[in-house]
Parts: C-alpha cells; structure tokens; sequence
C-alpha cells in the first residue's frame, strides 16, 4: 500500500491519536511500526469481538500517524504547518501562497484541542501567530503612525471588508462608553446555545462568579501540572510585553457569563475531562469554578524554530474569524454582543455571503467580514479571544464542550515591496479550521436544536467525506473526476481554493497558485468504532482490506495444517480410504473458510457501496431540488420580463390610438368645414332664387350646385385617401385596428 500522496493530492493527511480515559472499552486501532527508523504511516483497525456485522480488519495509510504522545510542538513541527507558514508568506519578491491546514474527526477526539490547545498548551493557531509575529515582527508596517500604509491597506481589501487596526477594535469593545452588553446578565440554562468562552484569559472580576473576556491575570499562577515546567515568567513576558497597555481598560470592561452547557457531561471520561487539562473551549463550565485565576499559555516554546521570511518585503497581518453555522457563515467578530445595549435576541446575526465581488469577480471571498490589523502577538491573541465568545459550543454526552459549527480562523498576510515607493500589497491567507465533529445523537444525547445543529454537521462532514474520497480516488484514477465541493457551505469553503485561478489584474492575467492543504484527522482508539472507522475510510491516503476475520472454528481447522490447500479443493476425489477423507474433508473446510472470507469482503464492499449510492441519491436530491429552484426563479424572471414586455406595448398602442383619435378629429372638423360651405352656397342660391322668383336659369343654378357638390365630395374622397396613402404600414395597420376595436365595441376604455 503506497502512501506517498499523489501531486494532485488536494490535502497531505495526518492522523493524530488523542490519550483516552475510557476505562471500560477496548482498543480496536493499532499502530503499525514497519520501519523504526521511520514515523509510523499505517494503521490497523479491528471490529470489536462482539461485532454481529462480522466486518473485516481494515488498514489505513496515511502521510504520518501522530501517536498519543505526541505533544503540540511534536504535531506542529511535524504536520507540515512549518512549510504551509513559509509558503504563505512567500519566497524573496513573490507573491505567498493560500494555506489551509483543518482537522478532522468524530466528536470529542480532540479536533479543538489540536487547534486551540488547553489552558496549559498552546495549540497550533497560537503557535502560527507566535511564529508569524516572530519572524515578521521587525518588517511589519507600522498603522498606528502611517495612515497611508492603513488606508492602502483598506484599497487593496478585495473583499467589502471593514478593516480596523486592532486598538480600534479592542477600544470598541472594551472601553468605557463601548461596552458591550454581553453577558451583563447570565442566560438562564437551556436557553441561547453557549458560545466558547474565554479560556485562557480569565481574570478575576469584582463580581464574584462572572469571568471577563479578555482580561489577564498580573501574575503567573503557579501550575500543578508538571509539563508546565517550561513556562517561566521570563518566556511570558517575553511572548506577551504589553499586555499592561490592556490591562486598564480590560479592567473595566464588561462582564460575560460563565460557559453555559445544555447538558451535563453523562460518560465517565466527560466527567474526567471537565475537571482536567481542558479544551481550550472549555472555561469554566459550572458557576463555582468561574472567578478561577487563569493565565495565558506559553507552553510549548517554539523560539527555536526557523522560518524563511522575505526580507525585501514589508508585511501586514491581518485576523478575521468566521463559523458555518447550519449551513450559514456568520462572522466572529461583529457579532451582536460587539454592539453596546444590545442583547443576542434582540440584534439576530447576519448571515454572510461567499461570493464574487466587484474587485474579486474570478474568486469567491467571504464578504463582509470584520478585519482587525494586528501588529503584535497579545493583539491578535485578545482578538482571537473575542471571536471565540461568538463560536457556538455546547456540552453533549460524548464531549463536555463540544463545537456546534465549523470555526474558520484567517490570517492574511499581506506583503508589498519596501522601498521609500512601496509597491502593491499582495495578499494569501492561511485559514485554520477547527471542524465540528460528527455524532450519533444517541451516543452524544443532543436533543432540539443541538440535535438540528447535529444533522447539519453530519451532512456538511457527508459532503466533505464525499469530496475526500474522490480526491483520494483521483489518485488512481486515469481520468480525475471533479471534486463535487459545491454542495453546501463547508466543503466550497475548504475546496474552492484548491485549483488554480486566474486573475485578471489590469491588462495582465495571472494565475494564482491553488492553496496547500492539510488535513489532520483525529481519533479515540478506544472511542466509536463505527463513528471512527467511517471517517477513516473517507479521509485516508489509501485503505486496504487486509485479513477476513475469519470465524475461530474455521481458523482452528486452518492451522491444523490446512492453510497449503486453500483454493486448491476440487471435490469427489474417488479414494475412500480414512486419510484421503480426512484430508478431503479439511480441504473442503478450508475451502468454506476462505469463501467464507471472500463473501465477507464481498459484503463489506457491498456495505460501502451502498453507503455511496445512499450518498449519491442525497446529493441528486439535492441537485434536484436546486433544479427546482434555478427552474422556478427563472420562470418568475420570463414572467415578470414578458408583464413589462406587454405594459410597454400597451403604453405604445395607447399612444398610436389616441394619435389616430386627433387626425380623426381634425379631419371630421375639416369636413364639417367643407360641409358647413356648402351648406351656405345653397342657402345662398335658395336666397338667389327666392329673390328672383324661379325660371329656367334657376334650374341651372341648381344644376350647377348639384355638380360643385359631387365635385366637392370627389376632392373630399381624394385627400381622404391620400390621408390615408401617407401613413406608414404599420400605422395604418394600428388605424385599421382600432377601427376594428372600436367597430367591436371593445376598445381600450372599454
Ligand atoms: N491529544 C490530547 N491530549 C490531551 N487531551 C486531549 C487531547 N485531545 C483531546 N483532549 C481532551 O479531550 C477533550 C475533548 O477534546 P476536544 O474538545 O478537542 O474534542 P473535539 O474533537 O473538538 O470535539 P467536538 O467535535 O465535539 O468539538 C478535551 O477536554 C481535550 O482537552
């Protein structure tokens, strides 16, 4: 089984064992050493003995296998996120390249605790901040003296952000005349989902039982933990110098509630863990342990790593923070708790858009989100603080703070030439994923919204799988098939950056280079087997079904010596004597126990394939729908079109006919004329005769006006249809209906 990714791998996979508490359960996953001199990639994994679906042994290939006692920095270090940093930033005079680096894994299996460490551990997102900081430190521009530098910054956003220098923002939320009020009152239990609080950054409040976001204790507190030995008031003070400028004003500001879960932790090792090393979103979760002394973690150091940083450039970094939350992204950082007076119910969150815009119509952003500039560590690190208050987490059965959304946190390092002319800022993003896990609602006893919230992870992981597996089948395969990422918010997030895109900048396009992934996928060994076994499938390098089980009987009469004929039985042999029979009989056994074998593998296979054609028929559904839908809006379109179409003929037709109405008038009026003279030449010639008394030259008279009369009306004929011969065709043809109209009694007034 070859575990080298292929080049058009979209993610290099690791997989990270977490250390389990559970007691009573059994191991069904093993690590296999192949090569001591190498770090483990492959793993075993076995159904457990009672398993009545009598599934086959399963082996798993991936990039490297993170053990249980891999620390932070042994996982960091080594998962590549080294390389993914160098590539964002950029090498001399290019342009960075976007970075992802997610996790992956059933709930509980430690997919925050990899990406916001405990309160004792760092985890990789502060790891990558500390490292970017560290080595972009000296070549930062400065926003708080150069105004130019800010606004060019604020040009160059392609995304209908709202940039903010971080002293803007935290004063925004932390100063006096600003506060927020969230959390001024506690939310009664069960009510608003509860978001992650504030970890490590809880300090005493003058209120007793209420925890402040964002504040930080004056001194270290001692640690009972003996892998905290590394801290020491030297490293703190080195990592975070000017957290006393913050200090005062976080001393004052307002007062958020303890995190609240829905449910209790109900499994013996919840009930561990909530009193442990915690997830880093896991504060303190019952009001008694809210006003605990807490510090910000050092541990593990990282000073000595190096990373290749492009000293002809000048950099800016840039945080924002989004979740997907029941298919809807929703920024972290202006959220309704970031607004003074206002409350979660009454100011609901806005739902954001990944879309096109305007200075970015070949690639999709998230538009709309709040950005903060940071320029040191501690910056960033309150900023982050404050976005974890919005993510949504909630206790479960299965994890006592369990992450209800997908949490997406973005660093944009941007990067411009220095020269006393700076250049263009050039922009790549590492995004860092914390996805939620998925769950049995059985197992995690979610009920209400947390069962919804449950059914949408589940789906949006089914799609991720979906995506995964065919990307781990294109690797095989001679003809690559698209990657079906556009099926809902997740998966177009995590993969539409994953090829390469071409930019039209100016006169020029170019081609920016698809981001580099990785993926770290996370499990209990003595966690769910289904629930593990399932994303393990999906997310592996390559898989291979290794041994049948094969059942004891049959494996008993196999190693009695047997094992050499398997596949070779051919019954009816002839001989009759005892040994021939016995030796046909074992033949015939180890025959059944090797179709035995193959059936259970043929049903495995038959398992999976169903399960595809399950997933398929969903995403058909769904296309289906979509279908529906394109069909309906465009018929609403055609529709609305063709009403405008027929109000703007009717206007014209109006018009022609009250044109026609005038010429009609004028003509009658021009006739009347011609009828009113005639009318006075007779009374004329009536008078003549009167006068005259009659006679044969009145006879002619009237003989002569008899003639001017059909004269008259000849003429009067003529410039008729000479009227009518100098309309245009398409006028008359109106005239013509009109005339119908009206002959019909059904014109327009009617
Ligand atoms: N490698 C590890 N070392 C020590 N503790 C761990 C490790 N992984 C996880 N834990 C602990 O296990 C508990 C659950 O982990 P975590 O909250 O990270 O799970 P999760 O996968 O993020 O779950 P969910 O999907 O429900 O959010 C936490 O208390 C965490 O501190």
């Amino acid at each position: 089984m070859d575990v080298k990714p292929p080049s058009s791998a979209l993610f290099d996979v690791y997989l990270r064992l977490r250390p389990s508490n559970s007691i009573d359960r059994d191991r069904f996953l093993d690590v296999e050493h192949l090569d001591p001199a190498y770090a483990p990639t492959h793993i075993t994994i076995r159904p457990p003995a009672n398993d009545n679906r009598k599934r086959a042994i399963e082996k798993f290939a991936f990039t490297r296998v993170f053990e249980e006692h891999a620390g932070q920095r042994e996982l960091f270090e080594q998962c590549g996120a080294v390389n993914l940093l160098e590539g964002v930033l950029g090498a001399k005079g290019r342009e960075g390249r976007d970075g992802l680096l997610a996790t992956l894994g059933v709930t509980g299996s430690g997919k925050s605790h990899t990406i916001l460490g405990s309160r004792s551990h760092r985890g990789v997102l502060q790891l990558t901040l500390d490292l970017l900081f560290q080595h972009t430190g000296p070549r930062l521009v400065d926003i708080d003296t150069s105004l130019t530098a800010f606004q060019s910054l604020c040009a160059a956003d392609v995304a209908e952000s709202q940039l903010l220098p971080a002293a803007a923002f935290l004063d925004s939320l932390y100063a006096d005349n600003g506060a927020p009020s969230r959390g001024a009152t506690p939310a009664p239990r069960g009510a608003t989902p509860a978001r992650g609080a504030t970890p490590g950054l809880v300090c005493k409040s003058p209120t007793p039982n209420l925890c402040i976001p964002g504040a930080f204790p004056t001194s270290v507190e001692p640690s009972s933990k003996g892998e905290e030995k590394g801290r020491s008031g030297a490293v703190f003070d080195r990592l975070y110098p000017s957290l006393a400028k913050y200090q005062s004003r976080l001393s004052r500001i307002p007062l958020c509630p303890p995190k609240h879960n829905t449910l209790q932790p109900r499994n013996s090792y919840a009930m561990l863990t909530s009193h442990q090393d915690t997830s880093f979103l896991s504060a303190p979760i019952s009001r008694r342990n809210a006003p605990r002394m807490s510090n910000l973690p050092t541990y593990p150091p990282i000073d000595d790593i190096l990373v290749n940083v492009d000293n002809t450039a000048e950099y800016a970094l840039v945080v924002s923070m989004y979740e997907v939350h029941n298919d809807r992204i929703f920024d972290l950082l202006s959220s309704p708790s970031s607004f003074p007076g206002r409350t979660q119910q009454q100011k609901p969150r806005r739902a954001l858009l990944f879309k096109s815009t305007e200075q970015s119509p070949d690639r999709k952003v998230v538009a709309g989100l709040r950005k903060v500039v940071c320029s040191d560590l501690e910056e960033a690190l309150l900023v982050l603080e404050t976005g974890l208050q919005e993510r949504r987490t909630a206790g479960t059965g299965s994890n006592a703070s369990s992450s209800r959304s997908h949490g997406f946190f973005c660093i944009e390092v941007k990067k411009r030439h220095r020269s006393s002319l700076p250049g263009p800022w050039s922009s790549s993003t590492l995004t860092i994923v914390d996805l939620a896990g998925s769950e049995r609602a059985r197992t995690a006893k979610t009920a209400g919204a947390t069962l919804a919230e449950a059914g949408k992870i589940n789906e949006s992981l089914m799609y991720l799988g979906q995506c995964m597996q065919m990307q781990s089948d294109n690797a095989t395969a001679t003809t690559p098939n698209l990657v079906p990422y556009r099926q809902c918010k997740l998966t177009e997030l995590l993969f539409s950056n994953s090829f390469a895109h071409h930019t039209q900048g100016g006169s020029q396009a170019t081609t920016k280079a698809p981001q580099k992934a990785i993926m770290i996928v996370t499990a209990d060994p003595l966690g769910d087997f289904n629930a593990t076994s399932q994303i393990l499938r999906y997310s592996a390098l390559a898989r291979e079904v290794t041994v049948p089980r094969i059942p004891s009987v049959t494996s008993t009469i196999i190693s009695g010596g047997v094992a050499g004929v398997k596949g070779s039985y051919s019954p009816g042999s002839g001989r009759t004597t005892p040994s021939a029979l016995t030796e046909e009989l074992e033949a015939a056994l180890a025959e059944i126990a090797r179709l035995r074998g193959e059936l259970e593998i043929t049903q495995f296979k038959l398992e999976e394939e169903t399960h595809r054609r399950l997933a398929t028929e969903v995403s058909w559904k769904v296309a289906e729908s979509r279908i529906e839908e394109v069909e309906a809006e465009v018929r609403e379109e055609v529709w609305g079109e063709m009403e405008e179409q027929m109000a703007l003929e009717q206007r014209r037709w109006r018009a022609a006919r009250d044109e026609e109405e005038e010429a009609r008038e004028e003509h009658l009026d021009k006739k009347v004329e011609i009828l009113a003279r005639g009318i006075e030449v007779w009374e004329e010639g009536e008078g003549d005769k009167e006068n005259v008394g009659g006679g044969v030259g009145d006879d002619e008279r009237v003989l002569e006006l008899a003639d001017e009369n059909v004269k008259l009306r000849e003429r009067l004929a003529m410039a008729e249809r000479e009227k009518e011969g100098m309309r245009s065709p398409s006028k008359k043809m109106r005239v013509l209906k009109t005339r119908k109209w009206e002959g019909s009694g059904m014109g327009l007034e009617n």
